[in-house]
Parts: structure tokens; C-alpha cells; sequence
């Protein structure tokens, strides 16, 4: 039996992670949960899974849910999702929280020694030297829940990563892989919400449609599996089947193939390093689909992925830079404040005003993070 400790449960991720506890119970407990600002949902899970301790972004929600289930322990803000992460009866931590506010939980729970399911890339894009130092000085596991590390994850199935030559990652492409710079132009929220292939937040959505999904999943890459950039390769991928591939230096490339389903990726980081069979999984019919299709990335039209492997290999503070910078542009996206190119922009802005820092500390990570947001809303007032 596992204790997880699930953070971001309101969230597509959580939901969904809350779906294979709900059938698996003979193999996974909830016995801490976080949630944002869903308070709804957050009563329905309570009501279903009674979690010992939950905790939620603001402090009169807190309040509300401890007057009506007075047998949970509530808390709220960033001291509540450190307190899930550190939770002592959780084995495993559970990471769906959506941005940057994730890292600090997975610092401590790592100090803590738990094992972390990450779904919550931004993490790894915000402090990767951090993180991963942490983790191997605590021997603490990282196991992938984006569903292209997943994939590369089983591709690599314990092998040493000296004998891998290329990751190849594949992408979507997103809601507007088809317009050219032109059409962008004119995109509606509406319209870059709909992603072809996953149902999921809008955070992440928006992020596929500018492809600074990639990007930020080029940096996980290098963080998760301690590969090169230059050995780290996309390809637009638009049915969604092969999650990802790994090429050996005798020329084998592995790939994992599968429907596009984030239970399975879920579900995999929870049961490591068995396997569960997945309940309702639909099997993959690939006659039914015929044909695949594989094109190369066109970074012109979509310059996001470019942003990243730039702030990549510079390393230093400018991924912080570049994961802070798009969590504001795609929230100003959302709330209609600015254009859909108008993301990129403020990105590219914000990468050229900063002064790259070598090895920032945690504290720097956080200053750097801090001033990035101001400087970005104040380009777009
Ligand atoms: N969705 C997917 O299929 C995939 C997602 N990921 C990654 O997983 C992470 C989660 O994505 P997704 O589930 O789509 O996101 P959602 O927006 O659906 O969910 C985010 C979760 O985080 C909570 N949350 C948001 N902001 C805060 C905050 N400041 N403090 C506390 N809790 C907060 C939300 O709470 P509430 O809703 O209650 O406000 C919700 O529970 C992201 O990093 C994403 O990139 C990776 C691969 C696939
Ligand atoms: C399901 C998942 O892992 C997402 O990160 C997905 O890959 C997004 O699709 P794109 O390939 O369009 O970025
Ligand atoms: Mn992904």
C-alpha cells in the first residue's frame, strides 16, 4: 500500500491521479491533498477519499472547509503545500500543481525523503541544478509524470544514458501548428484552448499552442535524464502516439507508443516499478490509424522552443527567466489582457533585459523569479 501525497488535486492531473486511487484501493491511499482555489471540488474529494490533511491557496477557504469537516486537518498558501509535501504518513508526493509555487514543495520533500511523482515541469525548468543535487544527496527518485519523460523513461529501462546518442521528443504542435504568422495574428483564447490531442489544463494548453511546452520539456529532459542539449531533438508528431523516443549509440532507437492517455504515465510513476493494468485504457488500434506523420519543428513561426534551448544551454538564472516570463504572458493570455504573439514578445523581452546569473542559489532562484514577473507586467500594463 502507497500513501500519496497529492498535490494540485483539483487540477487534470490530480483528477485523473484521483481516478486510479479511487480504483486501485487496494494499492494507493490519499492521506494529504492540496488544491488552489476550487473549493467545490475540493469538499467532493474530502467527502470521498477523507484525507487526513488538505490544504488550499487562501486562508478563508481554509477556514470555511475546517468549520465543515472538523475531523481533517486544513491548511493554506505556500506553508500548506509544504506541509502535504512532508506529510509523515505519505511514501510518495504526487506533484500537479500548475507553475513555479511547486518548487518549494518539492525541495522539502525531497529533504523529507520521499519519492516524487513530477508533473509539475516548471519546477525542474525554475532550479534543475537545485533539484536534482538534492535528489541524488538524499537518493531521493524523480520519477517522470509528463508524458514524453514517461516515455523516454521506459525507453531507457535502466540502461546507462553513456550509451544513448539522441532523446527525441515528440510534440503535437498544439491548436495552431497549421497557421502562419500571418493567421496568429488574429488567434482568439477560445481558439488556442483547443488542443487537438489532450484534454488539459489551461495553463499547459496554452503552452502547447506556443510551443514553449517543448521548450520547457527540453529542459526537464536535461535535467531528468542528464543529457545534452545538443543531443535532445523534437519532432512534430500530430497524431499523438509515439510519446517519445531514445536512440542508442548502435543506432536502436526505442520508442513508447500508446493512446494519448496521461493515466498511463500517471499511473506508471505510481506503480514503479510494476505495472498496473489500466482500468478502462483504450487499446491502441494502430491499423485503425493507419499512418503516422513526423515534420521538422519550425521555429520561425513558433519561437518559443528556440527561447528555451537558448536559456537552456546558457543555464544560470535565464531559464528562471524564461519559465517566470511565460507563466505571466500566458496569464495575461487567459485573462484577455494581451495577445496571443504577444506571449512570445514579452518572453523574448524579458530573456534580453536580464543579466545572466552562474549557479544561483535558491535564494537568488527566488529573487530572479520575483523580478522577472515584476518586469514582465510592467512591460504589459
Ligand atoms: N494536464 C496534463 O495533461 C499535463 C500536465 N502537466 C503538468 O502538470 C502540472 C499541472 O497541470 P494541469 O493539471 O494541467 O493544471 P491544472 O490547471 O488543471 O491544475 C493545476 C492545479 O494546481 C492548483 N494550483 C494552481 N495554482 C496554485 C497555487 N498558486 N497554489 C496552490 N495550488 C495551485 C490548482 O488548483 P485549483 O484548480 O483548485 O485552483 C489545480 O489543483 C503543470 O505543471 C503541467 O505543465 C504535464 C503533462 C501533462
Ligand atoms: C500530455 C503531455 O505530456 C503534454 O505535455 C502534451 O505533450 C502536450 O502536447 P504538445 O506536444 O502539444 O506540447
Ligand atoms: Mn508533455
Amino acid at each position: 500500500m502507497k500513501f500519496i501525497s497529492l498535490l494540485g488535486a483539483t487540477g487534470s492531473i490530480g483528477t485523473q491521479t484521483l481516478d486510479i486511487i479511487r480504483k486501485n484501493p487496494d494499492h494507493y491511499g490519499l492521506v494529504a491533498m492540496t488544491a488552489g482555489k476550487n473549493i467545490e471540488l475540493t469538499r467532493k474529494i474530502i467527502a470521498e477519499f477523507a484525507p487526513q490533511f488538505v490544504s488550499v491557496q487562501e486562508k478563508a477557504d481554509c477556514e470555511q472547509l475546517q468549520s465543515e469537516f472538523p475531523r481533517t486537518t486544513l491548511a493554506y498558501g505556500v506553508d500548506g503545500l509544504i506541509e502535504a509535501a512532508v506529510h509523515h504518513k505519505a511514501d510518495f508526493v504526487l506533484n500537479a500543481v500548475m507553475g513555479s509555487v511547486g518548487l518549494e514543495p518539492t525541495l522539502m520533500a525531497i529533504e523529507a525523503g520521499k519519492t516524487i511523482g513530477l508533473a509539475n515541469k516548471e519546477t525542474l525548468v525554475t532550479a534543475g541544478h537545485i533539484v536534482m543535487e538534492a535528489a541524488k544527496r538524499k537518493q531521493v527518485s524523480i520519477l517522470p509524470v509528463d508524458s514524453e519523460h514517461s516515455a523516454i523513461f521506459q525507453c531507457l529501462n535502466g540502461e546507462r544514458t553513456g550509451t544513448v546518442s539522441r532523446l527525441i521528443l515528440t510534440a503535437s504542435g498544439g491548436s495552431f501548428r497549421d497557421l502562419t504568422r500571418k493567421e496568429l495574428e488574429q488567434v482568439t483564447l477560445q481558439q488556442a484552448l483547443a488542443h487537438p490531442n489532450w484534454s488539459m489544463g489551461s495553463k499547459i494548453t496554452i503552452d502547447s499552442a506556443t510551443m514553449m511546452n517543448k521548450g520547457l520539456e527540453v529542459i526537464e529532459a536535461f535535467w531528468l535524464f542528464g543529457i545534452p542539449y545538443d543531443q535532445i531533438e523534437v519532432v512534430l508528431h500530430r497524431e499523438s502516439i509515439i510519446h517519445s523516443m531514445v536512440e542508442y549509440h548502435d543506432s536502436s532507437v526505442i520508442a513508447q507508443l500508446g493512446s494519448p492517455d496521461m493515466r498511463v504515465p500517471i499511473q506508471y510513476a505510481l506503480s514503479f516499478p510494476e505495472r498496473l493494468p489500466l482500468q478502462a485504457g483504450e487499446s491502441l488500434d494502430l491499423v485503425k490509424i493507419g499512418k503516422l506523420h513526423f515534420e521538422e519543428m519550425d521555429t520561425e513561426r513558433f519561437p518559443c522552443l528556440r527561447f528555451a534551448y537558448e536559456a537552456g544551454k546558457i543555464g544560470g538564472s535565464m531559464p528562471t527567466v524564461l519559465n517566470a516570463a511565460n507563466e505571466v504572458a500566458v496569464n495575461q493570455f487567459l485573462n484577455g489582457k494581451i495577445s496571443f504573439l504577444m506571449i512570445e514578445n514579452l518572453i523574448e523581452k524579458a530573456l534580453t533585459h536580464h543579466q545572466n546569473i552562474k549557479y544561483p542559489d535558491l535564494r537568488t532562484i527566488r529573487e530572479v523569479d520575483s523580478e522577472t514577473r515584476n518586469y514582465v507586467h510592467s512591460l504589459s500594463l
